[in-house]
């Protein structure tokens, strides 16, 4: 492969169940090394896209390469390149940590020595060396998680595919798990993360394409997603008192959108522009108003999924 090919190339994805249309002409390109985010709310896509990607779900149009090469559901050479972390944990109950993961290694490496390098370097990569011998039952949501992941990456495929796997873990477990993906990516390796955790999204992906309703509503980097919107930050100051004047000329100021005072804090939403801060302290000082904490806040991913919705990417969270 080329090394600029892009390692996932999808066009005009259709998917259909019934009359609902869960992936609507979805299109995409990701780069090897790229770590890139699938965000949305729940219901959005994501994971039907994945399915598809993996030909784990037929599709009604639309064409999936991986590699360089069409995907179909018998690529076995195509499929042993890809780790797969599922959003619902599937692993065998009846074998422990480790011969949960020798058992998913066994699918790609039939060699037993280079089996064992493989599945301790997967259990150490997650933390699970102390629960080697335990079996899944006596592991905790986050635990399991993780096991989930070491399942996933034991053979070290170029490219894993994680969908959702820090729902409902522990924050030790969700840290251990972000910093993982950090480090497999650092190693080279290309990763598709969905989540509808703006922050996990921000902090871990190199591009970001956001979905709603199965299409594809912005994509680009997350400052590139910011710059598409008019919101600007958030400033707070702590203001106690504050005279409703002085509030009448910050709210109109060019770039303020709103503002008002609540439990001794002036909160203000700016459009984006240059010098809102300085704006708002300019207001402040010249009419003799003294405060005391000031904090701005860059614009969100859920204020650019809310500018071009009209929802919150939560609302269904
Ligand atoms: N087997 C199915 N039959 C019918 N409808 C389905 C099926 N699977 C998913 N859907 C619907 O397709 C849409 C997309 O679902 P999908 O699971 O891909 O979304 P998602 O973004 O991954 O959400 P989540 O975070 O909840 O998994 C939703 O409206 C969902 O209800």
């Amino acid at each position: 492969m080329a090394s600029n090919e892009a390692v996932v190339r999808i066009r005009n994805l259709v998917k259909r169940y019934g009359e609902l249309v869960a992936v609507d002409h979805l299109s995409l390109d990701i780069a090897p090394g790229e770590v890139f985010g699938l965000l949305g709310p729940n219901g959005s896509g994501k994971t039907t896209t994945i399915n598809c990607i993996l030909q784990l779900l037929s599709y009604d149009h639309g064409e999936i390469e991986l590699f360089g090469q069409p995907m179909r559901p018998t690529s076995y050479q195509l499929k042993r390149r890809i780790g797969v972390v599922p959003q619902e944990v599937a692993v065998f109950d009846e074998l422990t940590v480790r011969e949960n993961v020798d058992s998913f290694c066994a699918l790609y490496v039939r060699d037993r020595a280079r089996r064992r390098e493989l599945v301790d370097a997967a259990i150490d990569f997650v933390g699970l060396q102390k629960f080697e011998d335990f079996r899944p039952k006596k592991l905790s949501g986050g635990l399991l998680r993780r096991l989930n992941i070491a399942c996933g990456i034991a053979h070290r495929p170029e490219l894993i595919i994680m969908d959702e796997p820090t729902v409902a873990v522990d924050p030790q477990s969700r840290e251990s798990i972000l910093s993982g993906i950090e480090r497999l990516n650092a190693e080279g390796t290309t990763v598709i993360y969905t989540s509808h955790y703006m922050e996990e999204v921000e902090r871990l992906c190199s591009r970001i394409m956001i979905m709603d309703h199965g299409r594809s509503v912005a994509s680009g980097t997350a400052d590139e997603l910011k710059g598409m919107i008019g919101t600007g930050e958030k400033v707070s100051v702590e203001v106690g008192e504050m005279d409703e004047a002085t509030l009448e000329r910050v709210r109109s100021l060019p770039h303020v959108r709103s503002a008002e005072v609540d439990a001794g804090m002036l909160r203000v939403q700016c459009a984006s522009g240059a010098h809102n801060l300085a704006d708002v302290l300019g207001v402040l000082a010249e009419n003799g108003l003294s405060y005391g904490r000031v904090l701005s806040e860059p614009p969100t991913l859920n204020d650019v999924f809310l500018e071009i919705t009209g929802r919150a990417l939560r609302d269904e969270a």
